[in-house]
């Protein structure tokens, strides 16, 4: 028996269904992931965070990674809500299940669930097995025995199951008969080559829903970019478990997306398949979990995407206006999202109005100004210019049109910089900066600022901020944070309109300007200036 559980009692939902994560088994399988143990330790905490049932760690005994992590999982993971799974086959053809290596490690792992992938289609048992359709059952049957009598739950993965369907369905549905018989809890449909569709795949189970007794669940690839969808027809069809991963990482083009399973069961299906705290969490974990998997988080991810809920259209933001719910499908807060309206050259008065209130600017009687700002957005963007991502250099454009709005930090009178490459290498840059800086007393003092930088975006920065710094001391705890080049077409030559987007920081938040010109200096001189009259105005004290 088992006597060493890693897991405390699951907190159960008030419903009898499985979300079963395999974000650190499938989704390890994706080209580019690669988890070091202290990654999946700390993915398996994320995952239980928003409340799956079942998280599978990997494969112990196949990968001296996941045998480690299930080692550490003992003493270092204390799930709330999860039980963990370790991963394996069925025992190999022709080997007494005692004596199978494989199936001995998914007993060390000391994980109280164990899924074990089982052939269910002809072709893969007799071509990739080399081995007797009965010979095949009796693996399964076998290794579920085994595996029940030492204690553990057990779930059957029956892999190609709907691929295996379409030649001989009487014989999947043996595997899956064979696995209850043995004592599986669950027996799962894969669609291994991910090429099913949603209407397949209810016709299927329903058919299959006759033929066997016991808990069936669905694993999709997504392959046909159905995964999601395809797993939502299993569930309508019947089934009460579903595997997906997070953010849909997985072999090939991936699988189901656990986050959009579970927001799509619970919003859209009435099924609370998590507690209903852990919701709001899934945007937070689905970050995170890029952050650990060290790729680029989707923007257009459904539910929990950047994007998700951020609207560009003029008539989209006007009826927003008067209610959200009237473009959005769900409210975001219930995934842990926000709203957001974009400015563009797509937006009208009401996409003004509404960015106006995000800022926190108070727009009440500013008709007027209104107007100016949209017409002057479109006609910016006609030359380039992105406030999409440029909310600092926005907030300012809109301030400048409303009454009482302030004076320009400085006046310019000249700006020089200078790339040197010396005979050793190095390559250095210079930059000069003369401006007129208001003083406290209402006169104009003459600066003239040099300062060099390891580029010459970087020397202006400098230059220009000890111009400035004797005047707006907050400019000191002021930097760059990143700096990004969009060449928006050429006009002949070297010639080409640049777009320059600056972040800037002063280490308790982040903001972003932007410049356009045909000189890539000037451009980030607009950036600039924006980004250093945002700090004064807008982060300073
Ligand atoms: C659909 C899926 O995604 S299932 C998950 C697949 N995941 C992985 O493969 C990742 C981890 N895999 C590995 O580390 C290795 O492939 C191992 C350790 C499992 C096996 O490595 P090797 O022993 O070198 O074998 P190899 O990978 O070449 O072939 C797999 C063997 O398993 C057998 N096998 C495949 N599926 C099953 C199954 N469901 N039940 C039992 N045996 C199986 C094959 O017949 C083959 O046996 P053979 O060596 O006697 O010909
Ligand atoms: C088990 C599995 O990952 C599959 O069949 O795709």
């Amino acid at each position: 028996m088992l006597t060493d559980p890693v897991l405390t009692d699951p907190v159960p939902t008030d419903l009898d269904f499985h979300v079963f994560d395999t974000t650190l088994r499938d989704g390890a399988q994706r080209e580019g992931v690669s988890y070091s143990v202290a990654d999946k330790l700390a993915v398996a905490r994320l995952l239980d965070e928003v409340g799956v049932g079942f998280i599978e760690g990997g494969w112990p005994g196949a990968l001296p990674k996941d045998t480690e992590f299930f080692a550490r999982a003992r003493t270092e993971l204390q799930l709330r809500h999860a039980q963990l799974v370790a991963f394996g086959a069925t025992r190999k053809a022709g080997v007494r299940v005692e004596d199978d290596p494989q199936v001995q490690a998914l007993l060390d792992s000391g994980a109280p669930v164990v899924c074990i992938v089982a052939k269910s289609d002809v072709r893969h048992v007799r071509e990739a097995l080399r081995t007797t359709l009965e010979e095949n059952l009796a693996m399964v049957a076998d290794t579920v025995s085994h595996l029940v009598a030492a204690g553990r739950r057990v779930f059957v993965d029956c892999e190609h199951f709907f691929d295996g369907y379409a030649v001989d369905p009487g014989y999947g549905v043996r595997v899956l008969a064979t696995a209850f018989a043995s004592g599986a809890e669950v027996g799962v449909m894969c669609d291994t080559n991910g090429g099913m569709l949603p209407m397949g795949v209810a016709r299927v189970v329903a058919d299959v829903r006759g033929q066997v007794v016991g808990r069936l669940g669905i694993h999709c690839q997504d392959d046909t970019g159905c995964a999601v969808a395809n797993s939502l027809a299993a569930v309508e069809a019947g089934v009460t478990h579903v595997q997906g991963t997070a953010n849909g990482y997985g072999e090939r083009a991936g699988n189901a997306d656990t986050f959009a399973l579970i927001g799509n069961l619970v919003t859209k299906m009435g099924l609370p398949v998590v507690p209903a705290e852990c919701l709001p969490e899934l945007t937070r974990v689905s970050a995170a979990i890029a952050e650990l998997a060290n790729i680029a988080p989707d923007d257009h991810q459904p539910f929990v995407g950047a994007s998700a809920f951020a609207h560009k259209a003029g008539l989209h933001a006007s009826a927003i206006k008067v209610d959200p719910q009237l473009y959005n499908h769900l409210d975001p807060a219930v995934v842990g999202n926000d709203m957001r309206i974009l400015v563009t050259e797509m937006a009208g008065r009401a996409s003004v109005e509404l960015k106006g209130r995000e800022l926190g600017v108070d727009l009440t009687g500013q008709g007027d100004a209104i107007g100016r700002v949209v017409d002057q957005v479109k006609v910016l963007e006609a030359d380039g210019w992105s406030f999409e991502a440029a909310d600092a250099s926005f907030e300012l454009l809109l301030r400048a049109q409303l009454p009482g709005a302030p004076e320009p930090l400085f006046e310019l009178e000249s700006y020089r910089t200078s790339v040197e490459h010396w005979g050793n290498g190095v390559v250095v840059s210079e930059a000069t900066v003369k401006v007129h800086v208001h003083t406290a007393t209402g006169e104009r003092e003459r600066v003239i600022s040099t300062a060099e930088g390891n580029g010459p975006v970087n020397a202006l920065d400098n230059a220009l901020r000890q111009a400035l710094v004797g005047r707006f001391p907050a400019l000191a705890g002021v930097s760059l944070a990143d700096y990004k080049v969009r060449i928006l077409g050429w006009n002949g030559g070297t010639s080409a309109t640049t777009r320059v987007l600056i972040d800037s920081t002063d280490g308790a938040g982040e903001w972003t300007t932007v410049g356009v010109h045909d000189n890539i200096v000037e451009a980030s001189w607009h950036a600039l200036v924006d980004a250093l009259t945002y700090a004064v105005r807008h982060r300073a004290g």
